[in-house]
């Protein structure tokens, strides 16, 4: 079974279109809890252009106080600023993601060989009893890949599904992107590593990264959920999206 993180960021960012308070991002995350997401996921970015620094301490103090049980997935660049935020807040899970703060969107994984004492620093600093740390990582990275993510601590991978997501159009180019994910999938279990998944992921394009990619933890999702939730409503597209994960 697979859960299902909500990403909140787009909620933010339909907020940030004005300088008042809603949509509200707590709220919003109340809601997506009492429809059954296992946690919410937000990824900070340093221009605050959704999720906001505040935002961070609001969902941390809500899931402290009324979600013992839900997960909080903090993304990010492991910048000083971004691991002080992690010491602070203390989530559950930390996902690094080698992000530009100039870039649009995450585009990529980690290069495990190049960033390996790096990565390796930066896990042993934010490793705690109680949060786990995961690496977002290539489609195709593979065994080798993979051993290089073991190597530096972490205790998951999030695998890009973005490319998977981005061939919608293209069942061709699908199936291999279906492929690298599943052998990368396998290399991930085969190295003790739990194994997350996200980007671009939606109700059409699930059952069949489902069906392909076994042994997922969690799913982080956001834009497409966020854009099923303006048709049917937040508590509904949690609900179409877990019947897909859950199986
Ligand atoms: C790490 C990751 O996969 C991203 O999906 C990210 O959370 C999305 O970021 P934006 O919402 O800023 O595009
Ligand atoms: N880690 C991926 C994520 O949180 C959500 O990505 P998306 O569904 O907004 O593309």
């Amino acid at each position: 079974m697979t859960l299902l993180s909500v990403n909140l960021n787009a909620v933010a960012q339909l907020r940030n279109r004005r300088d008042l308070p809603w949509p509200s991002v707590v709220g919003m995350a109340q809601v997506v809890l009492d429809a059954g997401a296992s946690g919410v996921t937000v990824h900070p970015r340093p221009d605050e252009r959704h999720i906001r620094r505040s935002d961070v301490f609001d969902l941390s103090a809500l899931l402290r106080d009324e979600y013992p049980q839900a997960e909080f997935n903090i993304e990010g660049y492991p910048s000083e600023d971004f691991i002080a935020l992690i010491e602070l807040v203390n989530p559950q899970q930390v996902t690094l993601v080698p992000d530009d703060p100039a870039q649009a969107t995450s585009d990529h994984g980690w290069d495990f060989h190049a960033n390996n004492n790096f990565l390796t620093s930066v896990v042993q600093k934010l490793k705690q009893p109680g949060r786990r740390i995961s690496l977002f990582c290539d489609p195709d990275a593979g065994t080798k890949g993979i051993s290089a993510a073991k190597a530096t601590g972490a205790d998951r991978v999030e695998l890009y599904t973005g490319p998977y997501g981005g061939c919608y159009d293209d069942p061709a180019r699908a199936e291999a992107e279906l492929a690298a994910l599943a052998d990368t999938a396998a290399a991930a279990h085969a190295a003790g590593l739990g194994l997350n998944a996200g980007h671009d992921l939606t109700l059409e394009n699930l059952p069949a990264f489902q069906a392909a990619v076994k042994g997922v933890d969690e799913a982080s999702i956001g834009h497409g959920l966020t854009a099923d939730a303006l048709l049917m409503g937040f508590p509904e597209a949690v609900r179409r999206y877990r019947e897909v994960l859950e199986g």
